[in-house]
C-alpha cells in the first residue's frame, strides 16, 4: 500500500448470507474509489492475522443481521473482543461506519445501527453516515429511509438471492462514501 492509498476493512458477521451480499456490496462501492484497498473479514473467524489487519485499517465497517432487534450473538462476541483495544485506543481516530439486515421492514434495526455508533464511540472512531434523502420507490437507493448506516431487509423465508437491488446498492454507496470520507481525512493528516 503507497502512503497515499488508504485501506478499509468491512468486519460483520452472516448467519445466512444476506449480510454476506451487503458486505461485498460495501466492498465494491469503496473498491471503486482509486487508491482504496478493502477486505472482508468475518468476524466469527478472526485470526491474529486479520486482528492486525483491523488495527492497521484506515477505516472499519461494521456489519450484522439484526437477530433479536440488535447485532448477532457473534457480532456481540466480536465487540466484546475488542475491549483489550479500547483500554488502549488503538482504534481512536479511524473511520467508522455500518450496515445490517432484518426480515421485517424495521425489524428494530436501527438498535443495530445504533449499537455500532456507541462502539465505535468507545474506540474514538469517526462515525460517517448515509448522506441519501429517503428512496420514493423499491428500485430507488435508500428506500427504508435511514440516515445511521446502510439498511436492508428481505423476508425471513427467502434467501439471500432474494434481496432488493436497492438495498444493495445503498450498501455500496455507503462504501463508496466511508473510502471518499477516509481520504480526505488521510489526506488532511498528511498536511497538517
Ligand atoms: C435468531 C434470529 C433473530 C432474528 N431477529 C430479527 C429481528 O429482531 N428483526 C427482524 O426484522 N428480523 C430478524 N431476524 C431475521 C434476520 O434479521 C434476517 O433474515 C437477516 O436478513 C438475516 O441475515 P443473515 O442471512 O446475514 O444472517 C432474525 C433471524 C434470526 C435467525
Amino acid at each position: 500500500m503507497s502512503d497515499s492509498s488508504v485501506s478499509v476493512v468491512i468486519a460483520y458477521h452472516s448467519g445466512y448470507g444476506h449480510t454476506t451480499r451487503m458486505a461485498e456490496a460495501v466492498r465494491d462501492g469503496a473498491a471503486s474509489v482509486t487508491g482504496t484497498t478493502v477486505e472482508l473479514l468475518p468476524v466469527d473467524a478472526l485470526t491474529e492475522e486479520h486482528w492486525a489487519k483491523l488495527d492497521a485499517a484506515h477505516a472499519i465497517v461494521f456489519g450484522s443481521p439484526t437477530y433479536m432487534g440488535s447485532a448477532s450473538p457473534a457480532f456481540h462476541t466480536f465487540a466484546h473482543d475488542t475491549s483489550g483495544r479500547w483500554y488502549t485506543q488503538v482504534w481512536k481516530d479511524k473511520v467508522a461506519a455500518g450496515f445490517t439486515s432484518s426480515g421485517a421492514m424495521s425489524g428494530d434495526k436501527l438498535n443495530t445501527l445504533q449499537y455500532f455508533t456507541v462502539l465505535a464511540a468507545q474506540h474514538g472512531m469517526h462515525w460517517v453516515n448515509l448522506d441519501l434523502l429517503p428512496g420514493g420507490g423499491e428500485g430507488e437507493l435508500n428506500r427504508l429511509g435511514g440516515w445511521l448506516g446502510a439498511m436492508a431487509q428481505s423476508p425471513g423465508d427467502g434467501g439471500p438471492e432474494m434481496m432488493q437491488k436497492s438495498d444493495l446498492l445503498t450498501a455500496a454507496h455507503l462504501g463508496q462514501r466511508v473510502a471518499e470520507h477516509t481520504r480526505l481525512l488521510h489526506r488532511a493528516r498528511s498536511l497538517s
